[in-house]
């Protein structure tokens, strides 16, 4: 590029604008002003000021758009000034840039330049006027106005429109791209396994909801680790016969470990992402679009794609969002490579071009750490707010509430010494204490659910937990196997508390929670040996007693089949011996049998009685039958309280409700037919009460003290067996289900406000048919 003389500058018109002076500092008295002026300026267009002030107050309500400021500031020995142009539209006189943007900006590059903002708004003629008049008026140095321009870099580079278009659209595109697949995969696994409900049997079993999310962190990191160094590799290394790398200068590690906190932040932000949803397939398909949208609106929005400058601020908000990250990491390089520099770990600290609205590569790899931060909190929250269908939400301000806790040292006080004791409640003087619930209350937000529950669960015994739904059956479980967190009260199992003690306590504990929390691509044996594992077994220890279980549990041919295949019986009997795998020693069973056939069902049950005196058992249920058949101890809760404890015979004394005559009338009951049965039994019993008709079956209740008066009564019926139309009669003294119903009906007169389901209720009540000849 030839050296141009000044006078080619000189293509500044400011008739028509003003010269503000902060100084009174004529420049038409200047010995170089010929340089400047040339006839383009008069007298009238120039205006000194005596301070900086008054000029910009003169500024501010005078100025056109032609307005040119100096602004003076150092002394006569030492030139120190400002020109300031007044920027409408692209004069950007801070922003330094390479050749290819100085073609536009500077003059001499190209003469017939009419653009170059620096060559004909007169910015080089002011600068070397005000030079050369300093020069010769204050240095005294003879004729030193012959000026010259050359392009910097010189000789000048030549213009690789390429460049941009690569590192600006198709680099980031095709990172995004590469791992379009990998995020909406690490987000439809993650909130599979929230769906099925495997995230909180893992928390039930011990895991941390840290590890967990570990765990998916490492499942997305690897592979996408593998891809990043496949880009690396594609970016710098030359490949085949060209001439260089498509990222010639940029140190390779940086390279890499900028799109390694990329991944790591898109993985977080699929997670935050996640916290959303609950259904896998929605979370995916959703999950993908905000991620690409996350991408392009911002982009297209903002005009990032057309270079726009926007301010520092701004950049870093948006870095927030992880592939907008990615965006400014490319220009970044895009910047340095251009200038033949590429980003280094030594000028990583600075603009790439020197403005200061641009954001650095330190910056973008802060703001990616923040990212992950932030979105790790995010999720961290969200999974406690909201979560799923299974596990337990918080609320919305539990941040502050775990901390006013803590600032309070809000710890649950023992209170072991003052157990309440119900009336109702049998001593189970002689047993060792399994678990020991002393005034455990669970609160959430307005709904009591558990209300002062002290309760006893003995060392070796079945205790059946028997109430009314929502009852807070499930509830108390999900406080003895740490599940949820109780309101007030202490919780022992063999004598420890589980505050402090859950990891010593979980490894003697099987939990069978409520529904089947199965892992989907997992096989039977599988499932068996991971839990085993969980409790400390080795693998061949834990391999045997799976076979052996498998084969208790009936479903030895099932040993390879994937769990999502079973039938839901079946399911629910490897939910069982998950529970029972690892030489658990107490089993909380929630309602393990419910979905069973009536066969397995009477296995299940052989099972359990098999371990009653080796393991302590506490177990819900609807069936009055199973908590008859199982049941060493009976609770009933109604309300969140207990409302009777004791073993079967206790209730049953307890809750005497007399004897059940039973009556089965051949084809439908008439209206005579009940009269005659009601004369029939009336006759020698007149204390006998009419308690319900189902179908042809007619139930009068017999009180104890007329006990007496059975036999013949009995004889009488079945004397008469034809003339009554009577096809069976049976006779039972009170059952559990009395018991219940009983228990029931008192909670219900003394002011309950729940509304109890009965006719729901009595759907699962079996009415035992047995003949008692009294
Ligand atoms: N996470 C929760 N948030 C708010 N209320 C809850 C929550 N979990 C349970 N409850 C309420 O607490 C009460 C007790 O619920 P719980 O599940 O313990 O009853 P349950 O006796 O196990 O019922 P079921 O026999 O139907 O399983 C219910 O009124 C229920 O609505």
């Amino acid at each position: 590029m030839e050296a141009s003389p000044t006078a080619k500058v000189m293509q500044a018109d400011l008739r028509s604008g003003e010269l503000l002076l902060s100084s009174d500092f004529n420049i038409k008295k200047m010995p170089g002003r010929e340089v400047f002026l040339n006839n383009r300026l008069s007298d009238a267009n120039v205006r000194g000021f005596d301070t900086e002030e008054l000029l910009m107050r003169y500024f501010e309500t005078n100025h056109n758009d032609t307005v040119v400021v100096v602004l003076f500031k150092g002394d006569d020995k030492n030139l120190d000034y400002t020109i300031r142009f007044f920027s409408r539209g692209n004069f950007q006189s801070n922003v330094a840039q390479t050749s290819k943007r100085y073609r536009g900006k500077l003059a001499g590059i190209n003469e017939a330049d009419t653009t170059s903002d620096y060559n004909w708004k007169g910015f080089l003629s002011l600068q070397a006027a005000i030079d050369v008049s300093f020069m010769e008026n204050v240095l005294k140095r003879n004729n030193p106005s012959v000026l010259f321009t050359k392009v910097m870099p010189y000789p000048p580079h030549i213009v690789d429109n390429g460049v941009d278009a690569i590192f600006k659209e198709m680099l980031p595109l095709i990172t995004l791209f590469s791992f379009i697949f990998l995020c909406p995969a690490v987000l439809k696994r993650v909130v599979e396994e929230k769906y099925s409900g495997t995230k909180e049997l893992m928390k039930m079993v011990g895991m941390k909801s840290w590890m967990l999310w570990l765990g998916w962190f490492i499942y997305g990191l690897i592979p996408m680790m593998f891809a990043v160094i496949v880009i690396v590799i594609l970016m710098k290394v030359r490949m085949f016969d060209t001439e260089y790398p498509p990222i010639e200068f940029m140190d390779g590690t940086l390279l890499f470990c900028f799109l390694i906190l990329y991944c790591m932040a898109a993985i977080v932000f699929c997670f935050a992402i996640s916290s959303f949803f609950s259904k896998p397939m929605v979370a995916m398909v959703t999950g993908m679009l905000v991620w690409i949208l996350s991408y392009f609106i911002p982009k297209y929005a903002l005009n990032l794609d057309t270079g726009k400058q926007i301010p520092w601020s701004m950049s870093i908000i948006l870095n927030l969002l992880p592939n907008m990250a990615l965006h400014f990491g490319y220009s970044i390089i895009a910047s340095y490579e251009e200038r033949e520099l590429g980003v280094q770990w030594n000028n990583f600290y600075k603009p790439s071009s020197g403005s200061k609205d641009d954001i650095t590569m330190n910056n973008v790899f802060i703001m990616l750490i923040v990212d992950i931060v932030f979105y790790m909190l995010f999720t961290c929250y969200m999974d406690n707010v909201n979560p799923g269908k299974y596990g337990v939400r918080k609320s919305f301000l539990f941040p502050l509430k775990s901390l006013f806790k803590f600032l309070r040292r809000d710890n649950n006080i023992e209170v072991g010494a003052a157990t309440v004791h119900l009336q109702n409640v049998e001593e189970g003087h002689g047993y060792k204490k399994g678990i020991e619930i002393i005034n455990l209350c669970k609160r959430y937000s307005t709904k009591v659910a558990v209300d002062n529950l002290t309760l006893d669960i003995y060392q070796n015994q079945i205790t059946v937990l028997l109430g009314h739904n929502g009852a807070g059956k499930s509830t108390t479980m999900s406080a003895i196997t740490g599940m949820i967190e109780a309101t007030s009260g202490v919780i022992k199992v063999n004598g420890m508390n589980i505050k402090g003690n859950m990891d010593e306590i979980r490894k003697t504990l099987g939990l069978c929670p409520q529904h089947n929390l199965l892992f989907t691509d997992l096989t039977v044996a599988e499932h068996l040996i991971f839990f085993a594992k969980l409790k400390g077994k080795s693998s061949e220890e834990a391999r045997r007693e799976m076979k052996d279980l498998l084969k208790k549990l009936n479903m030895s041919e099932k040993e390879d089949s994937m769990a999502a295949t079973l039938s839901g019986g079946m399911k629910r009997k490897l939910c069982l011996g998950m529970a029972i795998i690892g030489g658990s020693k107490i089993l909380i069973l929630d309602e393990p049998s419910s979905g069973m056939d009536p066969e397995s069902r009477r296995e299940l049950w052989d099972l359990l009685l098999k371990w009653r005196g080796e393991k302590t058992i506490l177990i819900t249920t609807h069936f009055m039958e199973e908590a008859d058949a199982l049941g060493d101890w009976i609770a009933i809760m109604a309300n969140g309280t207990l409302q009777c404890y004791g073993t079967p015979m206790y209730l049953k004394k307890k809750y005497d409700t007399g004897y059940h005559l039973s009556i089965m009338v051949k084809g439908s009951v008439t209206a005579e037919d009940e009269k005659n049965i009601r004369n029939a039994i009336t006759e020698y019993v007149e204390e006998a009460q009419f308690k319900t008709r189902n179908g042809n079956n007619i139930v009068y209740v017999i009180p104890n003290e007329v006990q007496g008066k059975i036999k013949n009564l009995m004889k009488n019926l079945e004397t008469k067996e034809h003339e009554l139309n009577i096809e069976n009669i049976s006779i039972m003294h009170t059952t559990l289900e009395d018991v219940f119903l009983k228990v029931k009906v008192d909670t219900e007169t003394e002011g309950s406000q729940d509304q109890v389901d009965i006719a729901g209720m009595q759907g699962y009540f079996c009415i035992v048919s047995v003949f008692q000849d009294s």
